[in-house]
């Protein structure tokens, strides 16, 4: 026997399958059956009783077995849909069964007349299968089972075991607690907890291992896996209440995502980095230089929203980092608003409708107009500019537009030269300029005395652009018959408490940053956001990253694939290619994107090569991040 003998023992319902075989044969037997709900909900009752060990399992055998009244003949039926039910990970690491078939086991308290077809397809043959066998009656029907087979009795797998008499390490990978329990009697050496397909915490809780899915369980033991590191184990940690199905997207494709409701601030957000591969953030949370600088093992920082100034650009980019953002998803939702408050500013709405709610009716027209025929100006003629300015015109108004960009004006919209010379016409002037801290008050006493008198103002884009105390003032006076505010110079972390001086005053419409945030919008973030960080995450495409070389890769199949990102100076490349070279690998294609400070430089190659490339490469000097991708 060679000393590192080890063997595999691997429990087969909800294990091997992500289903509990019995249940599913009882879908099939009871199909017809109207009691079908009711009969099938305590077969499941009494599986988990048993796999819980709360009754025992010869009772829960039993009675599971009477309420199937199951046939033969119905088993045919149950081993194909059982086929299609081979756990995901499972099925993608069908080699690794085919490699190290002389180390694994079957042993299960199901039964062998639905086990041995579907493993032997992974190369487990019938004799290393132990499971329970039905007892028939003449005309097929299943009534019972070997009752001599210890696999039919309480605590059967610690017995099973024994008797194998096994040379070497034993490892068991199961669901249940009667997988654990034989870790517990000391016949297995390692339990691991296997959670694909059910998670109970009485096997979780005293398990050696958890393992999420074989990835896992072959990296922890060093056995060749079918991906190059388990999704399971690279972080995502989502801020700011980003929508549940980002969560539910990212998780399903197998990485470990943890939500948090509010932002963090940078002490807060220091501490909890540092283990996280990938970071999902809105506008309220700052990644700093010290954040990126505490971030050992990030890889992605996705803004979760339009604005990415709050996120350090450049400090990730020296560090490898890539920064998603999500440039339409909620554009339409801040035009909307948009509209919506220009309606309600220029008819005093929100006034009439603050006096009816304290018992005032104030019915009047004064001071009341139609959007139709009035000039609006539109500050920063982007994506929201833009399309505001459709909306608007739409709806009768004149539009007019400053850019610091030479834009092309859409519709029939006029082209300002001068900002001057759009608040000189405006009757309502919109702000959708972008958050570049350049634009900081860009809008103060100066602009604002420049406006009409009675004008009115929006602001949707940033709270540093307008300087508050100057916007109060024009609002005491009359010169500004009312303004729309949405974002502040500065925001609270979380909802609660809140106070800006713009409280109080008549015709102001005040609203917490929800620009974007409607249903649809997040959404749509929810969707575009974590397809982006996936595509980079599983195959190394930067397609609209926003601080790094953009690089659409091809699909990579049946080869390995290094991505190196390295500062973009002389020589680099010339040292890659030079290892590459020397080790001889079979290259399939590689791609290059450069900025004037990073490269990134992609390589495929046939699967079969001298590891130690790899070491060579991460090495080479220049290098910011280096991994192999399969
Ligand atoms: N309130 C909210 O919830 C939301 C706010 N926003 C804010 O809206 C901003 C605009 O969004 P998009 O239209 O998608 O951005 P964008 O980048 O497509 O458009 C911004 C435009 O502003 C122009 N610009 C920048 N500085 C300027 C200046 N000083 N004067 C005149 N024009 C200037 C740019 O040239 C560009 O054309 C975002 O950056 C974000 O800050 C975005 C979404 C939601
Ligand atoms: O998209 C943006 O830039 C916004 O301002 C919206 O930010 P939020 O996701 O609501 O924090």
């Amino acid at each position: 026997m060679s000393p590192n003998k080890r063997n595999y023992i691997f429990d087969f319902d909800s294990t091997l399958t992500r289903v509990e075989a019995l249940d599913v044969l009882a879908e099939i037997t009871l199909a017809k059956n109207p009691n079908k709900k009711a009969i099938i909900q305590e077969i499941i009752d009494i599986t988990n009783l048993g796999i819980d060990g709360e009754i025992s399992f010869t009772e829960s055998l039993e009675k599971r077995i009477q309420l199937l009244n199951a046939n033969k003949a119905d088993l045919s039926s149950l081993v194909s849909a059982l086929k299609k039910q081979v756990s995901k990970s499972i099925e993608s690491n069908k080699a690794f069964f085919e490699e190290f078939a002389e180390d694994i086991y079957v042993i299960s308290c199901g039964f062998k007349e639905f086990i041995d077809p579907i493993v032997a397809e992974y190369k487990i043959p019938a004799d290393r299968v132990f499971a329970n066998t039905f007892e028939f009656a003449g005309d097929g029907k299943i009534i019972g089972f070997d009752v001599d087979n210890v696999l039919s009795k309480h605590n059967g797998k610690i017995q099973c075991l024994k008797n194998m008499n096994l040379e070497g390490e034993i490892q068991v990978i199961g669901d249940g607690y009667s997988d654990y329990v034989t870790r517990e009697a000391g016949v297995a050496d390692k339990f691991f907890a296997y959670t694909e397909n059910i998670s109970r915490i009485k096997t979780t809780e005293n398990a050696d291992h958890i393992a999420p899915n074989l990835d896992e369980f072959l990296y922890i033991n060093g056995l060749p896996g079918n991906i190059s590191y388990p999704k399971n184990r690279i972080k995502i940690l989502l801020l700011e209440n980003v929508h549940q199905d980002a969560f539910n997207k990212l998780s399903k494709d197998g990485f470990t995502v943890e939500t948090v409701s509010k932002s963090l601030s940078e002490a807060e957000l220091i501490e909890k980095i540092k283990d996280v591969h990938v970071l999902g953030i809105r506008s309220k949370t700052n990644v700093t230089k010290k954040v990126v600088a505490a971030a050992e093992k990030l890889m992605v920082v996705s803004a979760f929203c339009i604005g990415t100034t709050q996120i350090d650009l450049e400090a990730c980019k020296e560090k490898g980092i890539v920064v998603f953002n999500a440039p339409y998803s909620n554009t339409r939702s801040v035009v909307e608003l948009a509209i919506g408050e220009i309606i309600m500013l220029m008819r005093s709405v929100f006034q009439r409708s603050t006096e009816l709610h304290s018992g005032q009716w104030n019915k009047t027209a004064a001071g009341s107009r139609e959007v139709r025929g009035k000039k609006l100006g539109i500050v920063g003629y982007g994506n929201i500019g833009k399309q505001l300015s459709v909306l608007a015109e739409a709806l009768g108004m004149d539009v007019y537009y400053y850019d610091i960009e030479d834009t092309l004006a859409i519709g029939n919209a006029t082209k300002m030269n001068e900002l001057s010379e759009l608040l000189a016409i405006a009757d309502v002037v919109t702000l959708h300029v972008d958050d570049n801290p350049a634009n900081k008050n860009l809008f103060g006493e100066k602009q604002i005395s420049e406006m009409k008198e009675g004008a009115y103002l929006v602001n949707l884009a940033r709270g540093f652009v307008v300087d508050i105390a100057a916007l109060v003032v024009a609002l005491k006076s009359g010169k500004l018959a009312g303004a729309a505010v949405d974002v502040y110079p500065e925001e609270p972390s979380k909802n609660g408490e809140f106070y800006t001086d713009l409280k109080g005053l008549p015709n102001v419409i005040l609203t917490p940053h929800v620009g974007g945030s409607t249903e649809e919008a997040q959404r749509d973030i929810a969707d575009f956001v974590p397809s982006k960080i996936m595509a980079y995450m599983n195959s190394g495409n930067t397609v609209d990253a926003v601080n790094f070389p953009n690089i659409r890769l091809p699909r990579q199949t049946k080869a390995h694939r290094f991505l190196h990102i390295h500062k973009n100076v002389p020589g680099v490349m010339a040292k890659i290619n030079k290892i590459l070279a020397k080790y001889d690998l079979n290259i399939i294609g590689q791609y290059l994107s450069t900025d004037s400070s990073v490269g990134y430089v992609i390589t495929d190659l046939d699967k079969e090569y001298n590891k130690e490339v790899i070491e060579k490469l991460r090495n080479i000097e220049g290098t910011i991040k280096f991994r192999v991708l399969y």
